[in-house]
């Protein structure tokens, strides 16, 4: 039987500012960190949010990770290369300034690339999202084409032996064998991060198996955004709400 609680729609209360003391803290980019945009491309990472995480990585003597389904070429371009990073979902992992350890991309990653461009094709609004290991099919731009790109994910996954990755307005295609809980729990069997009680903070499906892993390592689960069944023990409203919640953790008396 699995130490996970069961999952909850009730809406949650709001993470005591004690659970940041001696974390080993786990946080989602997107829609986490910097609220959600037309496109990939539209977000940026100020200076502040930077400082911010700086400080507080600090204070937990270094036990602060970004998990994401960006890849980690991406979070450095974007900012977070003096940060311990997972990509792609937990496949990728990279101390800051080190090698990034990941699977080759696949050529099956390449031809559902050429398949994803081919169903774009006069479709505004529609994108293809070229990333490290993976491929993206944005239609937040065009969402009455999400249940066809869904379909042709799903098609595509079962040839091309790939895993879909749903996302917000999104279908990734990707290898299997990893997830955001198997990356927190190698990066807790490690250091900086083993010793502290895993804090996960996220706010997509693909965060579900994050909570679930800072759960049953005796930690919890912070959902963002509005109550859903969900395995995260408490709740933030929005993106301002985390920032402040970590800018309290960091103020906080030693
Ligand atoms: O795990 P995350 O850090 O939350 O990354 C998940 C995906 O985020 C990005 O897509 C999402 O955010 C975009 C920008 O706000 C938005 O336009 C899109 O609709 C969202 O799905 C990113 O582009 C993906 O590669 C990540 O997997």
């Amino acid at each position: 039987m699995s130490d996970s609680p069961p999952p909850s729609r009730i809406v949650l209360p709001q993470p005591p500012v004690s659970l940041l003391d001696g974390a080993a803290l786990f946080l989602d980019f997107d829609g986490t960190l910097a609220p959600i945009a037309d496109t990939p491309d539209g977000v940026a990472v100020d200076e502040e949010l930077i400082g911010l995480l700086g400080e507080l990585r600090d204070r937990l003597e270094g036990r602060l990770a970004i998990v994401s389904g960006r890849s980690i070429a991406t979070l450095r371009d974007l900012g977070f290369a003096g940060f311990l990073l997972a990509g792609t979902h937990g496949l990728e992992m990279a101390q800051p300034g080190e090698r990034v350890e990941a699977p080759p991309r696949r050529p099956a990653v390449d031809d559902a690339e050429a398949a994803f461009h081919a169903f774009a094709e006069g479709k505004p609004g529609i994108l293809v999202e070229r990333k490290s290991i993976s491929v993206g099919l944005h239609f937040r731009g065009a969402p009455q084409w999400g249940a066809k790109a869904g379909e042709l994910a799903s098609d595509l996954a079962e040839k091309l032996d790939l895993s879909v990755q749903p996302g917000k307005m999104l279908f990734e295609l990707r290898p299997g064998g990893a997830d955001k809980g198997s990356a927190v729990h190698a990066l807790m069997a490690r250091e900086p991060m083993a010793g502290g009680r895993p804090v996960f903070i996220g706010d997509d499906v693909t965060d579900e198996e994050g909570f679930a892993a800072a759960a049953e390592l005796g930690g919890a689960g912070i959902l963002v955004g509005p109550p859903r069944e969900t395995l995260a023990a408490f709740s933030l409203e929005q993106v301002a709400a985390v920032r402040h919640y970590l800018a309290r953790g960091i103020a906080r008396p030693r």
